[in-house]
């Protein structure tokens, strides 16, 4: 159950966010650090070290592929980067297939690298993301743009996603996705007549996010938390996992070829995109029909500030997003819990007092759950949506005493940070206190990114993960079976 996710949006390995070729902006060239010929190899800095002689495996592309896939390729992309940053040290250099990348751990580099991404910053590019919107001739949302593009429509949608004025109008939203999951947990507990409910948690998580960014994005519930289910929404829900799952083979490789022999993962790819824009565009259509303020789709199209297509590309891929990586989140933050009794009797009693406190006001609520909140950033420390932040450089720059050149695609190791002890104390421990007392949490915290180009359903996700453990953890601690894990080292992995 507990299985990493194999649909991990936006690592490195983890596909990410993706770039098309902005060459259609003008004065905007798209930066693409795997052409040697976009930068001199023996530029250099004085007192500094050139590019050539960051240590890594940075010869042999495909030779590294193949022991890539041998590993594990990106199902294990975490441990293959941690055990290079072992191995070379803060700093590596490595070419995979056709990518190359610069990848560094320290969060203080993380640092020099966010503050010189400029107003218009780029991250790793998916190819088969963009492929599929180029042979379906869709438009890219925010997501896949770059350059002014990205930048015009991300403001705009900056202030009806993420600005803190509109938070207040999804809580109510999202509360009630929250509240129902857990009343619906209880009936079937009640109705198994066991004590306990046997289910695929995996896919009622799934259900459970996919309900509740609806709910925001469209004002409208679809209804996955009732027994009988919409099977298209199911299909909507399996196409997520298998455009991720189709992502990954085709990331180191030119797409073109899997298209051109029409391979199998191509097909299965772009079927998921199809269902995943089908449905997007079905509860795009009832909010045409819907009368009065429904969410931030209609919200979007009465302020006709972006052309409607350039809406209906960022929110399929807001539909898409929002779903395994909050859920994902979510079930580890549960797991977590479950085997730190004494963490989550904590949250509870700060769940209680909080609630007393606020007597039903649920925004005054959230102002103090702080350790709740911590909890959240803990969990994603120990297993991050993302595998690594991305950015090509826009300037040259020195990591570690290298000079990086410009347009070189630098990863930073966000899943090795969290779990290096150099950054952080006893790091195998889930202690979420760690975020609340921690002198300096300088460029610590990077699950969701940073920056203008930070992830776009930050406040979404960080409320529908609030408000589902607030109504998870709300009633009266039943005590736990300390330390049950132990009967289960499978699952300690
Ligand atoms: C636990 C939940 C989530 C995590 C950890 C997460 C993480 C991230 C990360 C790391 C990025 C890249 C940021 C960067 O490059 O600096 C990102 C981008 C993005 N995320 Fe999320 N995300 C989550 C949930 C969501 C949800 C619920 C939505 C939609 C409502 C969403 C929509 C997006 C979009 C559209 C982008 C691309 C933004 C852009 O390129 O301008 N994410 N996310």
């Amino acid at each position: 159950m507990l299985a990493r996710s194999s649909s991990r949006w936006l690592a490195p390995g983890n596909p990410g966010m993706l770039s098309p070729a902005s060459s259609q902006f003008p004065g905007y060239r798209r930066a693409h650090a795997v052409k040697g010929e976009l930068y001199s190899p023996s530029f250099q800095r004085k007192g500094t070290r050139p590019f050539n002689e960051v240590p890594g495996n940075w010869k042999t592309g495909w030779f590294n592929l193949y022991h890539f896939w041998q590993e594990g390729g990106f199902h294990n992309v975490h441990n293959i980067m941690a055990r290079q940053f072992q191995k070379f040290g803060p700093i590596y250099r490595e070419k995979l297939g056709i990518y190359e990348s610069v990848n560094i751990i320290n969060p203080e580099d993380a640092a020099t690298l966010f503050k010189s991404e400029g107003m218009f910053p780029e991250r790793f590019t998916v190819s088969p993301w963009v492929a599929y919107r180029d042979h379906r001739n869709k438009p890219y949302g925010v997501l896949l743009k770059n350059g002014e593009a990205w930048r015009f429509d991300r403001l705009i949608l900056n202030k009806e996603v993420l600005s803190p004025q509109v938070m207040a109008n999804f809580v109510p939203l999202l509360n009630e996705v929250g509240e129902d999951f857990v009343r619906r947990v209880r009936v079937q507990i009640e109705k198994s007549g066991r004590g306990k409910w046997t289910a695929d948690f995996t896919n009622e998580l799934f259900r459970f996010a996919l309900e509740s960014v609806c709910h925001v994005l469209y004002g409208e519930r679809l209804g996955l938390l009732q027994d009988f289910v919409d099977p298209e929404a199911q299909r909507f829900i399996d196409a997520v996992s298998m455009m991720f799952h189709t992502t990954s083979p085709m990331l180191y490789i030119p797409v073109k070829l899997f298209h051109w022999i029409n391979s199998k993962t191509w097909q299965d790819h772009v079927k998921a995109w199809d269902v995943i824009f089908m449905q997007a565009d079905k509860c795009i259509q009832n909010v045409y029909r819907a009368k009065e303020y429904t969410g931030i789709l209609s919200t979007l199209l009465m302020q006709d500030k972006l052309p409607i297509d350039d809406i209906k590309a960022s929110v399929t891929e807001m539909m898409a997003g929002g779903v395994d990586t909050t859920s994902m989140t979510l079930q580890w933050a549960m797991f977590e819990l479950a085997r730190s009794p004494g963490v989550q009797e904590q949250l509870r009693t700060e769940i209680f007092a909080a609630k007393q406190a606020a007597q039903g006001d649920m925004l005054k609520m959230l102002k103090s759950v702080k350790l709740l909140k911590a909890a959240i950033k803990e969990t994603l420390r120990l297993h991050p949506v993302a595998i690594t932040l991305q950015r090509y450089t826009t300037q040259e720059m020195v990591l570690q005493d290298y000079c990086i050149p410009a347009k070189t695609l630098v990863q930073v190791g966000i899943y090795a940070m969290g779990r290096d002890p150099k950054f952080f104390v006893k790091p195998e421990q889930f202690n979420p206190e760690r975020w609340l007392m921690m002198e300096t949490k300088y460029f610590k915290g990077l699950g969701f990114g940073f920056g203008p180009r930070q992830c776009l359903g930050r406040r979404i996700a960080e409320l529908e993960m609030q408000l589902f453990l607030i109504h998870h953890n709300a009633r009266k601690q039943v005590k736990a079976k300390p330390e049950w894990h132990k009967d289960h080292p499978q699952l300690m992995q």
